[in-house]
């Protein structure tokens, strides 16, 4: 942090830089809505997670959750960083291919994979498929079979945690659309119908309790809950995990009420809980998977705007509009997300108002952030919101056809367009005309 409590510093003229560059400039080249990410930062981020097994003399996979963010350029960055990836949908694994990502360290999730997700996952060997329901192993075995091929699979279970977290991004509660379900013995169910399968090889468990999380323990909560039913298996089976996958959803800033863990603390706590109980069971340790997507990408990136139209209405609030909103991000309409920006071209500036920034699509719920100390807003600024890296882009859309914001890296004091500005006619391209 440097002046006011900024992630970014801020130059001579005032300005926000980011990776080195005037967002000011970046905004006027590329124009508004841009996304902007600090590569180094995700770099960071990924060496931050490597690292830690490493010293900790831990097998590991640390697999980046695309969904926070899928492209072929953010994708060739954890790739050159050694991670593996994590993909939820046949788009997600196309664009990883395309990337040039090695097959081997792809690993699919879903919790209604198609034949055609499938067929593509099996035709290129990728490294892993979590599977997530009873419908997938049949489809999954009708396929390896057919095409005469072995594939290494997890399965996903719920643990029942209640997370602290907002519950459309809850996931490892009893009460949910994905896994095998631990307590009414589906999961021993799932395991017993996979452990002696013929294409199909079980490497062990996976499980992911949510997202944005705070604390160390929720994630040694599921530890011990999978170890309670591993500890069963092994018993009746004689069964030993050889991959543990615990997952994602460690929390980063958004706000200055965000208090986020240093993330070596995430593995070191799993890693010392995992290691307890193997000790415990005389188990060898086995590989440790995560699947980071928010903490990887979220602080690298952020959304610069430029503010319209303002309307004050006195002792009630003062607005101003940009020019993007819930199209480049959800999250607040959502999750009633919060974000914390600054007036990018008044960085130095006092905060003197205080201002409710408002998107531009036709909803009262399009509102970005509440209640925001600024200095005086006019129109023309330059708005930047921190902390949009993760599940901006990614759950971009076109309602009242707005066309997709462009996407700006930036390393060592170098800019890269790296995607492109959706026109109107890519938005109109799928339409059939009915005259
Ligand atoms: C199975 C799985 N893994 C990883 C993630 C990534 O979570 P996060 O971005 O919070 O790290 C998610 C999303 O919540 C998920 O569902
Ligand atoms: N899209 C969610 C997180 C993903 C949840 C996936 N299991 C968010 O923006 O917070």
């Amino acid at each position: 942090m440097s002046v006011n409590n900024l992630p970014f510093p801020v130059n001579g003229k005032g300005h926000l830089e980011i990776g080195g560059m005037d967002t000011i400039e970046l905004a006027e080249k590329y124009g508004t809505p841009l996304y902007v990410y600090d590569v180094s930062i995700v770099r960071e981020n990924c060496r931050a997670f490597i690292d830690t097994f490493k010293q900790l003399g831990v097998e590991a996979q640390v697999a980046y959750a695309s969904k926070a963010f899928s492209s072929i350029a953010i994708l060739q960055v954890i790739k050159q960083e050694g991670l593996s990836i994590d993909v939820v949908s046949e788009g997600e694994l196309y664009t990883a291919l395309k990337a040039g990502f090695p097959p081997e360290k792809i690993h699919l999730h879903g919790n209604n994979k198609s034949m055609e997700e499938l067929t593509l996952a099996i035709e290129n060997n990728i490294g892993c498929i979590v599977i997530d329901n009873f419908y997938e192993i049949e489809l999954l075995s009708q396929l390896l079979e057919e095409q005469k091929k072995q594939i290494d699979v997890l399965i996903r279970v719920t643990p029942g945690i209640q997370s602290k977290t907002h519950q459309y991004i809850m996931t490892g509660n009893e009460d949910s659309k994905f896994g095998f379900n631990l307590a009414n013995g589906q999961a021993e169910k799932a395991f017993a119908q996979l452990r002696n399968h013929e294409w199909i090889r079980f490497k062990g468990l996976h499980c992911h309790i949510g997202s944005q999380i705070f604390e160390t323990d929720r994630f040694t909560t599921a530890v011990e809950i999978l170890f309670s039913e591993l500890t069963k298996w092994h018993q009746k089976f004689d069964y030993t995990p050889e991959v543990l996958n615990f997952g994602g959803g460690f929390g980063i800033r958004y706000t200055e009420d965000d208090r986020p863990l240093p993330l070596n603390i995430y593995v070191e706590e799993l890693v010392r809980s995992i290691r307890s109980h193997i000790n415990e069971l005389d188990f060898p340790m086995p590989e440790i998977w995560i699947e980071p997507g928010r903490s990887i990408v979220g602080n690298a990136g952020i959304t610069l705007y430029t503010v319209g139209s303002t309307k004050e209405i006195p002792g009630v609030r003062n607005y101003i509009a940009v020019d993007g909103g819930m199209t480049d991000n959800l999250r607040p309409a959502l999750y009633q997300a919060k974000y914390h920006g600054i007036i990018a071209n008044k960085a130095d500036k006092p905060n003197d108002t205080e201002v409710s920034v408002a998107g531009k699509c036709c909803e009262s719920g399009d509102m970005l952030i509440w209640d925001l100390a600024t200095p005086k807003v006019d129109n023309g600024d330059i708005l930047a919101v921190f902390s949009t890296g993760a599940y901006g882009y990614s759950m971009a859309n076109n309602y009242n056809r707005f066309s997709r914001a462009a996407v700006v890296f930036v390393e060592n004091g170098q800019d890269k367009l790296v995607i492109k500005r959706e026109t109107y006619e890519d938005i109109v391209r799928n339409d059939i005309s009915y005259e």
